[in-house]
């Protein structure tokens, strides 16, 4: 197994949903051991192959469940963040549990333990589908040595020159993972809903980017986009990289899923395709080679004391052999000086033998007198004696210690001879004595030399280690050193990581922060574009009615064209037409009929259609006949709705041209067109003043008086309505016949145009109550209302009830407004308006305009007594 020799490896079983990855990977077999699957089987091989002394196993079991990643043998771990080493490229959880295995027993419960809590859901098709990614990660670190770090013989015999940098203890780091990924589905053949769909999405998603990385891989692809999904991350050095990767795929047999399991063999090919650059793992053991120095310290100190103890004790008997010896010979030379004076004065000169016992012979010779014997037999003096009764005894006096008989059988008795020397005899006796005093003195002193030169060497060896030892010590305060940097290094890396992440958080946050007022932005631009597109979408419509209407009308005036110009007030030819001067008079251009000049005026036409985008409508007005009139009035209407263009309309003498059509034509076509562009130009209050000024009220209720088409009265309760809107022009309305003309157009019985009418009248009076407001707030009087005169209240309190619920809530408005002003009390009383406020008060659908019944009828004590008396 190449995880057991420093490289990384993974195994990883992919497959649809219920075609047998936990089966394959995750089964545990108890009882069967033919039963396990690959995570079991795995340790097994591992647990057969590893030293338990020396090496270290650890397994950690994670879940990625929902893009987060769990810790399966410590489920509170929630959230374990994929930190990757950006200079080795390494992938790390931190927090998650590491739990050291010390047996196959241990594994399966913690295994056990784990496959308890992963996630399980169940689906139409698996009833055990896992919903989740398990990653067990097994960690080896195996010492490359082999043997056991205590062993002391071994830390005995380590160097100086074995703990160089090629003799460092090395470690073989490896991680091995075992991937049991979520079952692929499609959605809708897996029947499953609600929350369970979130939880697919995102297990597709990840098997997704898992396969574009393999894809990128085998086309051997730069850019790896391994940061798309939590699970890419988690894998990033597992496969594809550096490490061994075995990928096993499960495919259902069933025809049924065909697409699925041709997907997933093609998944598995491409995978095939992936080549992968294996690397050893391998790194100095500091904690082994920080245990070992420290073990061979102590017994390099403890060797040391124990060799300086040894070398104490050997001197010390020395010194005590010396001072013995020194005593022995001192005492043997006493003694025998006593004995040679004693025996010289006995003897008188004369030698004699004297027989001792054989203890007092052998007296100072111990248990070595063989030694002894040899050691003398160089410098001894052998002499021999012969008297009469004794056989001749040679003796021998070596190093003034011992003298034995010689010459066995002669003599059985140990003697000791005495003679008494003569001068010379004395002199050789003392000459030998010094010889052989200073041999056994030069013997000593050569043993002393011998021994402090073993002393120097041993003193010399304990230097040697002692330097050994402080080198020793300052490698591994070197490496204590460099570990302190190393762990320094890894806390500011720990830091910057910290702040990166830090600072990617808030960077999110603000990116989510701006997307949200982007968000607010593009909607309400979105609510604008949709403004604008309405309205564009209602000129369009109102354009093409428009043209619509032109065409319907320019073959009405074709057909008719005879006719009309019968009853046309002037005649003249259309070619040689004087103008129509702005303001002026009507100078409608005479002409007779002839196909050449409705050609002419069709050309004119599409000139105008063509120019109508240019305010030179009004020359036109001006210039051409009654069909270039209308033509040119309905473009005017066009874009008299157009506000930014009503101005220039205005000013280019327009409205005059429209008062003056209004006034002179007698063409019911021309009166709704113009009256309908009229109107339009009355709803900006800056126009309102001037169409009043050039008598267009008037003018309105003079064509609303000879008309009943309701299109045109339409178009004139309108214009009227928009001008009752401006209580400044209130007054003149009401002399113009505007407020009169209003209530005519009633009886029509349009509902537009009663629609319109209850516009108008529910302008007029809000303007009254408002002008009424700010009259009373200077403490005056405001009067009637202008309305009652004109029998408007009496209509409105008796016909509201019958209009459409627009055109009700117009009228109610209305009265309402007018039932604010005291003045009009009376007559709202004699018209029976008391019932209809309280009606509204109660029935009206605005609930504004109920509050203003109720705030009338409540502060109008009139109006109290008048219901208390009804
Ligand atoms: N080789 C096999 N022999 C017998 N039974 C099998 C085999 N493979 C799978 N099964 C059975 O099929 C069922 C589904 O298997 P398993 O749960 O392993 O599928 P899976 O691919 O892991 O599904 P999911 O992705 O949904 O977790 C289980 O009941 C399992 O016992």
């Amino acid at each position: 197994m190449s995880v057991l020799d420093g490289y990384n490896g993974t195994v990883m079983a992919y497959g649809q949903t219920g075609t047998g990855k936990t089966y394959t990977v995750g089964r545990l077999g108890k009882d069967d051991p033919s039963e396990r699957g690959i995570m079991v089987r795995a340790l097994e091989d591992i647990f057969a192959n590893i030293s338990p002394g020396s090496d270290i196993m650890a397994i950690s079991y994670l879940q990625l469940y929902l893009e987060t990643i769990q810790d399966l043998l410590a489920p509170e771990k929630t959230n374990i963040p994929v930190v990757e080493d950006p200079k080795t490229g390494e992938v790390s959880l931190p927090g998650s549990a590491i739990v050291q295995i010390k047996d196959l027993d241990q594994f399966l419960e913690l295994l056990q333990v784990g496959e308890a809590n992963r996630r399980a859901a169940n689906t139409k098709l698996n009833t055990e589908s896992s919903r989740s990614h398990a990653v067990l990660v097994v960690h080896i670190n195996r010492s490359l040595e082999g043997k056991k770090e205590n062993d002391a013989s071994s830390l005995a015999n380590v160097t100086n020159t074995e703990l160089s940098s090629h003799h460092l203890p090395h470690l073989l780091k490896s991680k091995l993972l075992i991937v049991d990924l979520a079952g692929s589905e499609r959605i809708d053949k897996s029947g499953i809903e609600g929350h369970m769909i979130e939880e697919t999405k995102f297990i597709n998603l990840s098997l997704t980017s898992l396969g574009k990385c393999i894809n990128a891989l085998a086309e051997n692809s730069p850019y790896i986009p391994t940061r798309e999904s939590k699970l890419t991350r988690l894998l990033r050095d597992s496969f594809g990289g550096t490490a061994r990767t075995s990928l096993i795929v499960t495919v259902g047999p069933s025809a049924r899923y065909y697409s699925e399991t041709a997907s997933t063999i093609m998944f598995g090919q491409r995978a095939m395709k992936v080549v992968n650059a294996v690397k050893l793992k391998e790194e100095v053991d500091y904690e082994s080679l920080c245990r070992k120095l420290e073990y061979h310290v102590d017994y390099l100190t403890s060797e040391t004391d124990r060799q300086q103890k040894l070398r104490e004790n050997e001197k010390e008997q020395l010194e005590k052999k010396m001072k013995e010896k020194e005593a022995f010979l001192v005492e043997t030379e006493k003694k025998f000086s006593v004995k040679c004076e004693k025996r010289e004065k006995e003897v008188g000169g004369e030698g004699w033998l004297e027989e001792v016992g054989s203890e007092e012979w052998l007296e100072g010779g111990g248990g070595k007198e063989k030694e002894q014997e040899s050691d003398l037999a160089g410098g001894a003096t052998v002499c021999q004696c012969h008297i009469d009764r004794l056989p001749a005894v040679p003796l021998l006096f070596g190093g003034g210690v011992t003298a034995r008989p010689l010459g066995a059988g002669r003599c059985h008795r140990p003697v000791r001879w005495f003679h008494r020397p003569t001068l010379r005899q004395q002199e050789l006796e003392n000459l030998n004595y010094q010889k052989v005093l200073a041999e056994t003195t030069q013997m000593y002193e050569k043993k002393i030399a011998q021994l402090i030169k073993q002393l120097e060497d041993e003193s010399s060896r304990c230097a040697d280690l002692e330097e050994q030892l402080s080198g020793m010590r300052d490698y591994l305060s070197g490496n204590k050193k460099s570990v302190q940097v190393q762990e320094k290094e890894i806390d500011e890396l720990k830091r910057e990581i910290l702040k990166l992440n830090k600072d990617a958080a808030s960077t999110i946050q603000s990116l989510r922060a701006r997307n949200n007022e982007l968000s607010l932005e593009k909607e309400s631009l979105n609510g604008e574009l949709k403004t604008l597109k309405d309205k564009l979408l209602y000129e369009e419509r109102k354009r093409r009615c428009l043209e619509d209407e032109i065409i319907i009308l320019k073959n009405a005036l074709n057909d008719d064209n005879a006719e009309y110009e019968s009853k046309r007030p002037y005649k003249g030819d259309i070619t040689t037409s004087s103008t129509l001067s702005l303001g002026g008079p009507a100078n409608i251009p005479k002409s007779n009929r002839s196909r050449e000049t409705i050609s002419g005026q069709k050309d004119t036409i599409s000139k105008i259609f063509e120019e109508g985008k240019t305010v030179n409508v009004v020359a036109n007005l001006a210039a051409e006949g009654i069909l270039v009139q209308l033509v040119a009035v309905l473009t005017q209407d066009f874009y008299a709705q157009q506000y930014v263009n009503q101005e220039r309309i205005v000013n280019e003498g327009g409205l005059d041209t429209l008062l003056l059509l209004l006034e002179s034509s007698e063409d019911a076509n021309i009166h709704r067109v113009t009256a309908g562009a009229i109107a339009n130009l009355a709803m900006n209050s800056s126009n309102q003043g001037l169409i009043m000024g050039k008598g267009g009220a008037r003018l309105l209720a003079n064509i609303a008086s000879k008309t009943e088409d309701p299109q045109t009265l339409r178009m004139i309760a309108g214009a009227i309505a928009n001008l009752c809107g401006n209580e400044k022009l209130h007054v003149t309305l009401k002399k113009d016949g505007g407020i009169k003309a209003l209530l005519g157009m009633v009886q029509c019985g349009h509902s537009d145009v009663v629609a319109q009418v209850a516009r108008g009248f529910a302008n007029f009076a809000k303007c009254e109550s408002r002008v009424f407001v700010i009259v009373c707030s200077k403490g005056h009087r405001k009067g009637r209302s202008l309305l009652i005169e004109d029998e408007v209240l009496n209509w409105m309190a008796t016909s509201s009830a019958t209009f459409s619920a627009s055109t009700r809530r117009h009228i109610e408005l209305a009265f309402c407004h007018l039932a604010q002003n005291e003045d009009n009390t009376l007559e709202i009383i004699r018209s029976g308006g008391i019932k209809e406020l309280i009606r509204i008060s109660r029935e009206s659908s605005r609930e504004d305009t109920r509050n203003l019944a109720k705030k009338a009828l409540d502060s109008n004590p009139a109006f109290s007594a008048e219901i208390h008396a009804t």
